[in-house]
């Protein structure tokens, strides 16, 4: 392992989106850590896309690997946590953000940012959940401490054919919870009915910002944040759970006090950079009850070279469910 391939952004000199260069690179070029993994699969998310634009405060400094998520071997460990051949992943902690990430043949990081996989799950259907996944979970995971279950009503999914959304439908419909999915996207109707979703209702038109509306949901799982989040508060049943972890489609929340004092509405915050232990438990979740069936339909597996195309389409809004990046391709 002298040298091997990753993706990097670099700063421009002339433009605020950075140069992205798929390069040879060594492993003193990486950012500092106690345990080399080979990396065997990482994955595209919203955030790494925002990254290759140079939108948002993503990556503080250049230049970095992208990659917010991967999965792979241990190479070596100076950790006695850790040993050679270990199955691992890695996802948050600033990884493919202000330290380098997955987007590479190799990652190197701290031990204490490093998980083993849970026992009989492999590094694929573990990268196709990823960091997405992760959230999906952590989402379900607080909506039901708060008291939502498959016979308090249906859940809607906005941004539905997106990478954690069809995530979500699918752990959803598994649990037998029903499901609406709320897309932009008119060709996306038989994809969303393949995940178990029930029904697909495309965007609502937002023009008429009323404080409170008809009551549909007993929960929704919200990538898209903005008018979106504030329109399920208002069409949410009383005492309705909404997590709230994207922002896809907008940063405000221009609501008003009425969903939370009139119907007690609860608005979850899903941060899924958490602490290790609630990782452990999540993902032990994921890899038994909230096992999403259907991972190959979700999957879409790619090489390093078609992973700047692939960040292109994203930011588009034409990509859908999760794209995964084979290291071997
Ligand atoms: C997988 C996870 C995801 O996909 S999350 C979605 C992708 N993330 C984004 O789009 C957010 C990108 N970030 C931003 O646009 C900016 O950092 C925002 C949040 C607007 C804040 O910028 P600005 O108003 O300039 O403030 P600042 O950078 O001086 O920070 C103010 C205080 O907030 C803190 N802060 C900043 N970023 C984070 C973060 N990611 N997590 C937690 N805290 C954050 C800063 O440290 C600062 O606090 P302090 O003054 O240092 O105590
Ligand atoms: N809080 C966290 O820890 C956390 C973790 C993972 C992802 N996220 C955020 O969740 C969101 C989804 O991430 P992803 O990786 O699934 O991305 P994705 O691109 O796969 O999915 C986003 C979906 O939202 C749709 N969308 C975008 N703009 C829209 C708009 N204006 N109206 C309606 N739909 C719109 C897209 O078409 C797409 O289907 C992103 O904002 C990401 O930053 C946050």
């Amino acid at each position: 392992m002298t040298s091997f391939t990753a993706l990097r952004l670099h700063q421009s000199r002339t433009h605020t989106q950075p140069d992205c260069r798929i390069e040879t690179i060594n492993l003193d070029d990486l950012s500092k850590g106690d345990v080399v993994i080979r990396v065997a699969y990482s994955s595209l998310n919203y955030k790494d896309a925002l990254a290759y634009a140079g939108r948002g405060k993503i990556v503080s400094d250049y230049p970095r690997v992208t990659g917010i998520d991967f999965t792979g071997y241990i190479e070596t460990s100076s950790n006695e946590m850790f040993k050679p051949g270990d199955k691992v992943i890695v996802h948050g902690f600033g990884v493919g953000v202000n330290h380098d990430g997955g987007h590479a043949q190799y990652a190197r990081v701290p031990a204490n940012w490093v998980m083993h996989l849970p026992h009989g799950m492999d590094l694929l259907d573990a990268c196709s959940l990823g960091a997405a996944g992760y959230t999906a979970g952590l989402a379900l995971h607080w909506m039901e401490q708060c008291g939502l279950t498959p016979q308090k009503g249906e859940v809607a999914v906005t941004g539905a054919s997106g990478g954690v959304a069809s995530l979500a439908i699918a752990m959803l419909t598994h649990r037998g919870y029903r499901v609406c999915a709320i897309t932009s996207k008119t060709d996306m109707a038989d994809y969303l009915n393949d995940l178990g979703a029930e029904r697909v209702e495309l965007t609502p038109d937002f023009t008429e910002n009323r404080p409170l509306r008809s009551a549909q949901w007993a929960g929704a799982i919200d990538s898209v944040g903005g008018d979106m989040l504030a329109w399920l508060l208002s069409t949410a049943q009383a005492e309705g759970v909404i997590t709230a972890f994207g922002n896809a489609g907008g940063f405000q929340l221009p609501t008003t006090v009425y969903p939370f004092i009139l119907r007690g509405v609860k608005l979850l915050g899903i941060n899924a950079n958490s602490p290790m232990p609630l990782r452990q438990q999540v993902w032990q979740r994921l890899h038994s009850d909230y096992l999403p069936p259907r991972l190959q339909t979700i999957r879409r597996v790619i090489s390093l070279t078609d992973l700047p195309r692939a960040m292109e389409a994203m930011l588009c809004r034409k990509t859908h469910g999760r794209t995964i990046i084979d290291m071997t391709l």
